[in-house]
Parts: structure tokens; sequence; C-alpha cells
């Protein structure tokens, strides 16, 4: 065994086994303690928030807790191997949520026949919850699973894959092809996959300037073209007009692969052909699209970034999700919309181009320094600023798009 993967199974298995718990936050100490807590004393909120349910955001934890909620089915680039399996991810993102915004996350992995099953099931809890982020669920279902759970559910519903990969990977696009000197509306995108992930982020990308017809995706079968009969209404969107088939085709020139998709679908020989100063994202976890060492390797013209802690430039949803369910849940958002993704986008770009600081080295042993540039396209997870900053901006979109239940910005300690 790998000296990694021994070390990864001894921190989820030791000193407990899993990686959150519950704690308490009030006393249960006395039989006056527990008076209040359980009976007789519960049955006050519950006659507040039979009453008026925006109660239980004032009596319960419901205002700051998120539900992490998978089938499993595309478990990080692993694939559909169940919900079980996918539960040390979903605890992750729990993790994630507690650490970098003190929210209270469960994970809920849930095995089900059809969509309308994970919907319905999904439906009917999502009362208990401030927010829903939904996780690690394949296209195309994905698609109509958040589409159906935005319609019925009255608290925000956020497919993390699709909209937490876009707005992080938008951002570090931006900050890159700034640094090449290239305009995101010239240039050319090759996307590997066309999942929850690709198609999200593409259209991300175009929100923010890229230019459709410049864009060629591919799924396992190649480039998603107009000849194609086999594809669903949202590869579809992304079919180009073209007679190219292949990742070799379209690659050639191309000054952006994106890889959302798998390990090693893209070599050398690819990568020598794309333009000057090119943009690599291989996104794929834990196995990107190339290793960077290869396509450093290659050319050292190049932009590189993957999903992972352990290479520079992260490019991983972690950058966002907390700190957008922060932001949403501060004001009582009914919704993540457009506006408050875009707000990200911008925050989250913005903050790479600020002095780091020494908190951030010492969790990076290895780095010695960070300043916006080539390997520092995005700021770091460890980066106490996201919070405020990407909070504060989510915040404030949604109050002035007209979404946010409490008109007023919280105070975020910078
Ligand atoms: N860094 C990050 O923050 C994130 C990274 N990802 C990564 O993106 C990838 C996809 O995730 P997600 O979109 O949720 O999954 P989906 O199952 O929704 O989509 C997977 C897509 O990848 C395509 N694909 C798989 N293998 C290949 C291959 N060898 N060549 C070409 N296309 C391929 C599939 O093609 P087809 O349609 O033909 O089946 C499909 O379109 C995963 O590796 C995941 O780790 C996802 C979210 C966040
Ligand atoms: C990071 C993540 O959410 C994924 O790879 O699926
Ligand atoms: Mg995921």
């Amino acid at each position: 065994m790998s000296d990694i993967r021994q070390q990864a199974l001894d921190y989820h298995e030791f000193p407990i086994p899993g990686k959150t718990a519950v704690c308490l936050t009030k006393p249960a100490e006395t039989s006056h303690d527990l008076a209040l807590a359980y009976s007789p004393g519960v049955a006050e909120p519950v006659r507040e928030i039979a009453a008026n349910p925006d109660n239980a955001y004032r009596y319960t934890n419901k205002g700051n807790t998120v539900a992490v909620i998978t089938n499993g089915t595309a478990i990080l680039g692993l694939g559909n191997l169940g919900p079980l399996a996918s539960k040390p991810v979903m605890e992750g993102k729990a993790l994630l949520f507690k650490h970098f915004a003190n929210i209270d996350s469960t994970d809920i992995e849930i095995t089900h026949n059809t969509p309308e099953e994970f919907i319905n099931t999904v439906a009917a809890i999502a009362d208990t919850f401030g927010g829903i982020n939904l996780e690690d669920i394949k296209a195309p279902e994905c698609f109509v699973i958040e589409r159906e759970l935005i319609a019925r559910c009255k608290v925000p519903v956020f497919h993390d894959d699709q909209h937490g990969t876009a707005i992080v990977t938008a951002a570090g696009m931006i900050n890159a092809l700034e640094i090449q000197g290239k305009l995101i509306s010239d240039a050319t995108f090759v996307c590997m996959g066309a999942g929850a992930a690709a198609i999200a982020c593409m259209t991300m990308l175009v929100k923010c300037g890229a230019n459709r017809a410049n864009i060629y995706m591919l799924d396992t079968k190649g480039v998603i073209h107009s000849g194609r009969t086999d594809l669903n209404e949202y590869k579809a969107l992304f079919a180009n007009d073209t007679d190219k088939r292949t990742l070799l085709d379209v690659i050639k020139g191309a000054d952006v692969f994106l890889g959302l998709s798998g390990p090693d679908v893209i070599g050398a020989e690819e990568v020598a052909l794309m333009a000057d100063k090119p943009v690599i994202f291989a996104c794929s976890n834990p196995d990107p699209e190339i290793k960077p060492a290869l396509a450093h390797a290659t050319r050292s013209d190049l932009i590189m970034g993957t999903g992972r802690s352990d290479y520079p430039n992260q490019v991983n949803n972690v950058l966002c999700f907390p700190f957008i369910f922060r932001g949403a849940l501060d004001v009582r958002a009914s919704c993540i919309n457009d506006e408050m993704k875009i707000a990200a986008v911008h925050a989250i770009a913005a903050l790479a181009k600020e002095p780091v600081p020494a908190s951030v080295l010492k969790a990076y042993p290895n780095v010695s320094s960070l300043s916006f540039g080539p390997e520092y396209v995005l700021p770091k997870p460890m980066d106490p600023r996201l919070l405020p900053n990407v909070a504060r901006a989510v915040a404030q979109a949604a109050i002035d798009s007209g979404v946010a239940a409490i008109p007023t910005l919280p105070q975020y300690a910078d």
C-alpha cells in the first residue's frame, strides 16, 4: 500500500471512525436544564413554530444547517459506486462546511430507483434544513433532480458539482487568461467531459464572456457536434457545427483544456499542439486528466491547475460551497440565483490578487511564497478572507436581487 493510501485510511479510522460528530450547544447537566431542553420546556418552541414556521429559524438549528445529499452515482471521478461508498466524500463536505464556514452539516446517502423517488425523498425532508447541497449525482439525472427540488423546496438547493465547480473554474479561468494575456471572448476551449460539472462550467464561462462557437465539448464518444443523434438536451446546447471528431482534432491551437471527465485522458502529444500560453485545468478527482509533471515537462508556457490539494492552483468547489451557503443562510435567501453565483465568481477571482496572509503560507509548508501569477490563480481554501469576502458578496447579491428574507448584511469579521 502506498504511504498516502494507508495515511488516508488511518485518518478516517482513528481515533474514532469517520470525520464528523454532533456537539451540544446548550447545557444538559441538571433537572432544570432537562426541563427546558426536553419535557416540559420543549413544548414552548413547538407551539411557536406551529403558529409561525419562521420561528424554526429562531428556536432550532435549522438556519445554520445544510444537508449534503447524494445517491453516489458520480463519486468524484470514481464513477457510480453507490450511496454507501460515497459517505466519506459527503462527510468530507460536512467537515469543510464546518471548518471553513461554521455551518453544521449532515450527510444523507439515498438509495432509490427513479429520479422521482430521490426528488420525493429530499423534498419530504428539506424543511429540516436551512439549505440542501446536492453532491456527486451524475448527469443527466442531476439536472432534472436539481430543477424539481428548487421548485419544490422553500430553502436554497444547490448542486455543488455543477455550480460550485463552475464558480471556481470561472474565477480561476478569468485570472489565468488575464495572466496569459488572452481575452475570454477570443479563447478556444476544449472541455473533456459533458456531465454535471462540464455543462455547468461551460454555461458559466459563456455567461462570463466565452464565445459558444469557440467551445468544443467531448464525451466518451468524442466531440459533441451537430451531426450527432445521441445527445441529451444538455449536451445538445454545446453541439458545435464542426467536422472535427476527436481530441486530437480539436486540441490543435486551443487556448484552454478543461478536464471534468476522468484520469489520464490527454497526453503530451495533445498538450504540445495547444496554442501558445495555454491554460490546462485538469479537474478530475482524485486523478487529473493529465499529471502536472507531464504537462510541465511538455511545455513551459502553460498555466496548470488540478482539483487536488497537493499541487499549485487547486481548482475545486471547496473554494465556493462553504462560503456561498454562508452568505445565503445569513440573509435567509430563498434560493441561490445567478446574481449570487456571479458575485461569488468575482469575489474569489479578486482575492487571488491580494497579498497572502502568513497563516495561509503556514498551511503549505512546502511553499515559500504565494502571489498572483501562473502558480497562484486562485486563493487557497485555507485563506480566512474567503469567508467574509465571498459570503458578503453573495449576501449582498441576494439582497439586491430580492431573494433575501433578511434585508441587511451581517457583520463579517475581516
Ligand atoms: N475539481 C472539482 O471541483 C470538481 C471536479 N469534478 C470532476 O469532474 C468529473 C466529472 O464529474 P461529474 O460531472 O459530476 O460526473 P458526470 O457523471 O455527471 O459526468 C461525467 C462526464 O465525463 C465524461 N467522461 C468520463 N470519462 C471520460 C473519458 N475517458 N473521456 C471523455 N469523457 C469522459 C462522461 O461521458 P459520457 O457522457 O459519454 O458518459 C460524462 O459526460 C469527475 O472526475 C469529478 O471528480 C466534478 C466536480 C467538481
Ligand atoms: C470536488 C468534487 O466535488 C468532485 O470531484 O466531485
Ligand atoms: Mg463532487
